[in-house]
């Protein structure tokens, strides 16, 4: 399911990190060992009424000159038109309106999205009211006054960004053809990829600018079937400064990750997996994504028969959170392997709706419990009653046990290999919850 995406944009100093932090909660990690996107605070699950979202903190650096800070907004708000659905724009009433404030609100102005004009740190609404309603002079719309650091006005002001949630977006989910989203530092060649999907199949229906988002989404066809390429590529040529680009690309890769069913994670076989690859892995993980490592530029690799083993151990150690991901070695190049990976998504898509029957599962994890007995403490061992599958995409498993302590992260892993042994689900996390139900007498 696609949620919305809300992004924050702002002058340095504003408080977007105060808001973001206020708003996003804490966040509690529930995959031992995998890399830090969220400890970054880029993006957070915002829960408001019945409504969810995710929020996106488009800023992050401190520019020292001026000529600076304006390319830098304008980049921001540029990302941020690019990937949001609704656009929150945060200043300061302490600051002021400056020039900048202008600046980037005759950009958000040209865009079709929704803007929230949000007026931080009126610590006392009785007090700092007058200076509020400065901010109509931007023309944006009716400034919410909040004061991120004390917790005041939030709720009216996610009132405001949820009712800008349109039901009309939900129609992309009506659209049953398989969303895949490209992802991957700059260079390794994701747009040569598309390029290469749709040149070898000729059927380039055309670009269709998305109706919902600016972005470009890439209809291709294969074997007769449908599939949506989301293209998160192009950005490298506009950023000087390397975390500004870093950020940015996050970002685009969050919005694209979560409107996808399928994620496409591209490596360049030339320079081999990196920390920035196991991040943008991350996203998807996460996420709850189907996964499909490509290792693309195949063919400018020398070769013997040991160096496709290689380069798979070596990917499965830096991305060992995701080992169930598929991988497939590719050249944009030659169109070597292209045509598999149509079959790889297919597979992938077919194990992301699997069910498993309940009587099933029971077998499995019986069988199991059976040759591996369950951790005890202090005397108590770990009992399991129970196990259904409760939901697909990515298959999600409740097991039912007598205390949840007992229940050790290693052992939910034991069940989980126990279950893909039998089933695979290759490409596909599986997500387990744990609940605790009284003893039997
Ligand atoms: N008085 C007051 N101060 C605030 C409020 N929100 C944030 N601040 C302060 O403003 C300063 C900047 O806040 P940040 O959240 O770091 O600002 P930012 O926009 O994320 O800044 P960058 O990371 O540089 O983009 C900090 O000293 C905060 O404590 C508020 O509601 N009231
Ligand atoms: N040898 C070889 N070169 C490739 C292959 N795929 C892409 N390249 C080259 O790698 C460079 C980057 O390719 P792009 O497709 O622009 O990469 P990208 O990931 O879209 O890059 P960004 O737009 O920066 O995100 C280009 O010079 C391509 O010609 C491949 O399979 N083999």
């Amino acid at each position: 399911m696609s949620k919305p995406i809300v992004a924050i944009v702002g002058r340095p100093n504003v408080g977007k990190s105060t808001l973001f932090n206020a708003l996003a909660g804490e966040r509690i990690a529930i995959v031992q060992d995998f890399p830090g996107v969220t400890r970054d605070r880029i993006y957070a699950d915002v829960t408001w009424l019945d409504k969810q979202f995710t929020m996106i903190d488009t800023g992050g650096i401190e520019p020292e000159s001026n000529d600076v800070l304006l390319s830098y907004m304008r980049q921001q708000a540029e990302v941020a038109i690019q990937t949001a659905d609704v656009i929150l724009f945060l200043v300061d009433v302490r600051q002021g309106l400056v020039d900048n404030d202008f600046k980037v609100a005759d950009m958000l102005r040209r865009s079709t999205k929704p803007i929230v004009l949000v007026v931080n740190k009126v610590d006392n609404f009785d007090k700092l009211m007058p200076d509020v309603y400065e901010f109509y002079n931007l023309g944006i719309g009716d400034p919410h006054p909040v004061s991120s650091s004390s917790k005041l006005g939030l709720g009216d002001m996610l009132d405001e960004v949820i009712s800008h949630f349109n039901p009309a977006d939900l129609k992309e989910e009506e659209d049953d053809r398989p969303r895949i989203a490209i992802v991957g530092k700059p260079n390794v060649g994701k747009s040569s990829i598309i390029n290469k999907l749709i040149g070898e199949e000729r059927v380039i229906v055309s670009e269709i600018a998305g109706t919902t988002r600016d972005a470009i989404d890439t209809p291709v066809k294969y074997h007769g079937k449908e599939f949506i390429f989301i293209d998160t590529a192009g950005l490298r040529r506009k950023s000087k400064i390397k975390e500004e680009l870093e950020r940015f690309s996050i970002v685009r890769t969050v919005s694209a990750v979560e409107r996808a069913d399928i994620v496409v994670l591209v490596i360049d076989a030339k320079e081999g997996v990196t920390e920035q690859d196991a991040k943008i892995a991350g996203i998807a993980h996460e996420r709850g994504k189907g996964i499909i490592i490509a290792v693309n530029k195949w063919d400018a690799v020398e070769k013997d028969d040991k160096t496709i083993y290689k380069h798979t151990n070596e990917i499965k150690d830096v991305l060992s959170f995701m080992s169930y991901a598929e991988m497939i070695f590719i050249s944009a190049l030659t169109g070597q392997r292209l045509n598999k990976l149509f079959d790889l998504i297919e597979k992938v898509i077919q194990n992301q709706n699997l069910r498993v029957a309940t009587g099933v599962l029971n077998e499995i994890m019986a069988e199991a419990v059976a040759l591996q007995q369950p951790p005890s403490d202090k005397g108590r061992r770990l009992k399991l009653y129970y196990i259904t599958q409760v939901s697909i995409k990515p298959p999600t498993f409740v097991i039912f046990v007598n205390d949840k302590e007992l229940m050790h992260f290693s052992y939910t892993r034991y069940i989980e290999n126990k279950i893909r042994e039998a089933f695979g689900f290759s490409g596909t996390s599986l997500k387990f919850f744990i609940r605790e139900r009284k003893e039997k007498e």
